[in-house]
């Protein structure tokens, strides 16, 4: 399947370049969301965000993919800067936000008809997604008759149907069962290497983040910032049983907890 992504591999995914996002609440109080964030996503790399509640992890997922802009600072996709989302860079969320109405193999083709694709094309398309998440089989089935895990199958065919080098997933995985998730893992490490996608991947869940990334950002909030950015040199595919992967896991947790040092906190202020 000819996929961009496997092109200008010189060429940054992502740039984030001192990007603040200043949100005014509902009591008219001010609240820096992203202060500061630098973050670079090299090209065919995997990366996940890891931090609490409120860090601003879906903020920044939300910019990368074009969604909302800046208050401060800039971003770029492939060297260009983004000014609002585009057929280059494919989103899922945790909820699937599937159309209920329509077939799985339709809610795969739907960007593809907005684009204008012609039937043929788009239907040969879709069907060669169905079969790299493994759903040929269900490709006539409504949302309502599939499973969670399937579902989300289908949000990730749809998010690549328009050929996206980036893939950006918020949480995609979090309302799925425990078994489910980590045969979508396994899928999704497959999917990334066969296309040679770059993603960025927010998750909650360190186990989830050491099992997939090649670096995971620690971010901390209030404001939303970077904390931490840790390699991870382990090959795949990962085995949670690795010694090695105990002890990464265990130096994320660590880094997820400690309180940001008061020092640093004044300065940045
Ligand atoms: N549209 C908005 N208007 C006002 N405040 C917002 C908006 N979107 C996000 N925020 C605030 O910005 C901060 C960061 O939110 P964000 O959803 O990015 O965090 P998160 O790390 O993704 O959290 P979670 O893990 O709970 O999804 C929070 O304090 C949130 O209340």
């Amino acid at each position: 399947m000819p996929h961009p992504s496997i092109e200008r591999r010189d060429v940054p995914a992502v740039q984030v370049r001192g990007v603040s996002q200043l949100f005014m609440s509902a009591g008219e109080s001010l609240n820096w969301a992203l202060s500061d964030v630098d973050l670079d996503i090299a090209a065919g790399e995997f990366v996940c965000a890891i931090g609490p509640s409120g860090c601003g992890k879906t903020t920044l997922l939300n910019m990368i993919a074009g969604f909302i802009r800046p208050t401060k600072g800039q971003l770029y996709a492939r060297g260009q800067a983004i000014t609002g989302p585009g057929p280059d860079r494919g989103v899922v969320f945790q909820e699937y936000a599937l159309f209920p109405w329509l077939t799985a193999q339709k809610n795969i083709e739907f960007g593809l008809k907005q684009q204008g694709v012609a039937k043929a094309q788009r239907q040969a398309y879709a069907t060669e997604l169905l079969r790299l998440t493994g759903l040929l089989h269900a490709g006539q089935r409504y949302p309502f008759e599939l499973s969670g895990g399937m579902r989300q199958r289908v949000a990730v065919a749809r998010a690549l149907a328009t050929r996206p080098g980036i893939l950006l997933m918020d949480e995609p995985f979090a309302a799925i069962d425990a078994l489910t998730r980590a045969t979508l893992q396994e899928e999704l490490l497959r999917i990334w290497q066969e296309l040679g996608l770059s993603v960025f991947f927010i998750t909650h869940n360190i186990d989830e983040a050491v099992f997939l990334a090649q670096r995971i950002v620690v971010m901390s909030p209030h404001p939303g910032r970077v904390r931490d950015i840790i390699d991870i040199p382990l090959p795949y595919p990962r085995r949670r049983d690795d010694p090695a992967f105990g002890a990464i896991y265990a130096r994320i947790a660590q880094s997820f907890e400690k309180p940001v040092e008061p020092e640093k906190e004044r300065l940045a202020a």
